[in-house]
């Protein structure tokens, strides 16, 4: 079986230089759409993926913000902070990075982040629309596998599609955007019993379990598309999936590296999700 890499970097590009085009019309109406991301405490990695969101905010003409606050915040003044963001006219996009610490309840700050603004699409006013295929925004990993898919012809009407994973950020969304494509789908998780029983007979299998390199050849039907929505890193400090690449890939028919694959894809759907909430501002949603 010759596989197909599926190349995110690529995809998040051609995806990318298509909002840059629709900054550039905003802008001409004096609207310069503008993104903020708040982060929490000081985790390194998170660091990055800040870094990277500023950086292609950046180069699409649009406007950034990163808000960093002490990992002792309390959650009243955390929701302050959300708050004046709510009313900034500057800010079409806000952006919470999970997970926050415990002192903070993350139900509480999705909530308050206005649904107007909520580009990572987790409140649950979106959350409700998506489940009943109104117009939202939409989570950006599971809307960027859905764009993968496309950019790559992959067929979804009539297929199996089995996630495993069940997250209310991956696995719920994915699923349900799936299943507005028409494909037959199933979910898996921690609790179900005899895995490769439902993963072998997958037509596209999306990988969300948080488990390095858990997924291997044995559990992957001949011809599969396989998406690895993980990020881990391995014994020597790697950025590596939750599938096994090198022995996946003898069986897929098309797969998604890590690094390279699902990542660039959200952080390009969150530039899309942001142009999208500043151009709902001249159409007065
Ligand atoms: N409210 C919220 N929204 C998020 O979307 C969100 C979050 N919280 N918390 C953390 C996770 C993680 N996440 C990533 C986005 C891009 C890459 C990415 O671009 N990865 C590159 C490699 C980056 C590297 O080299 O470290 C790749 O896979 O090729 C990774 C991880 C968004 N998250
Ligand atoms: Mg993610």
């Amino acid at each position: 079986m010759s596989t197909t890499k599926i190349d995110g970097k690529q995809i998040a590009g051609l995806v990318t230089e298509k909002v840059k085009e629709r900054v550039e019309n905003l802008k001409s109406k004096g609207v310069v759409p503008g993104l903020a991301v708040v982060l929490v405490g000081n985790n390194p990695a998170s660091q990055t993926y800040v870094n990277n969101k500023a950086k292609t905010c950046e180069r699409l003409g649009m406007y950034s913000v990163q808000i960093e606050l002490d990992e002792n915040i309390s959650e009243v003044e955390l929701l302050k902070q959300v708050e004046a963001l709510n009313v900034d006219d500057k800010i079409h996009g806000i952006l919470v990075q999970l997970p926050l610490p415990p002192q903070i309840n993350e139900d509480r700050v999705i909530a308050t982040i206005s649904p107007l603004k909520d580009v990572d699409g987790f409140h649950p006013e979106n959350v409700g629309k998506m489940m009943i295929g109104q117009q939202s925004f939409l989570p950006c990993t599971p809307f960027g596998v859905m764009k993968l898919l496309e950019y790559s012809d992959v067929e979804i009407a009539g297929k199996h599609a089995v996630i495993i994973g069940r997250s209310n950020i991956v696995g719920k969304p994915m699923g349900q955007l799936l299943l507005q494509k028409d494909a037959t789908v199933t979910y898996c998780h921690s609790r179900t019993k005899d895995l490769h029983s439902f993963t072998k007979q997958a037509d596209i299998l999306v990988v969300a379990t948080g488990r390095t390199k858990m997924i291997d050849a044995s559990y992957i039907k001949e011809g599969a598309v396989v998406i690895d929505v993980g990020i881990n890193r391995d014994e020597n400090n790697k950025l590596c999936g939750d599938v096994d690449f090198e022995s996946a890939q003898k069986v897929a028919s098309k797969i998604t590296p890590v690094p390279g694959g699902v990542g660039p894809m959200t952080i390009a759907m969150l530039m899309e999700n942001t142009c999208l909430a500043a151009e709902n501002t001249l159409t007065n949603k």
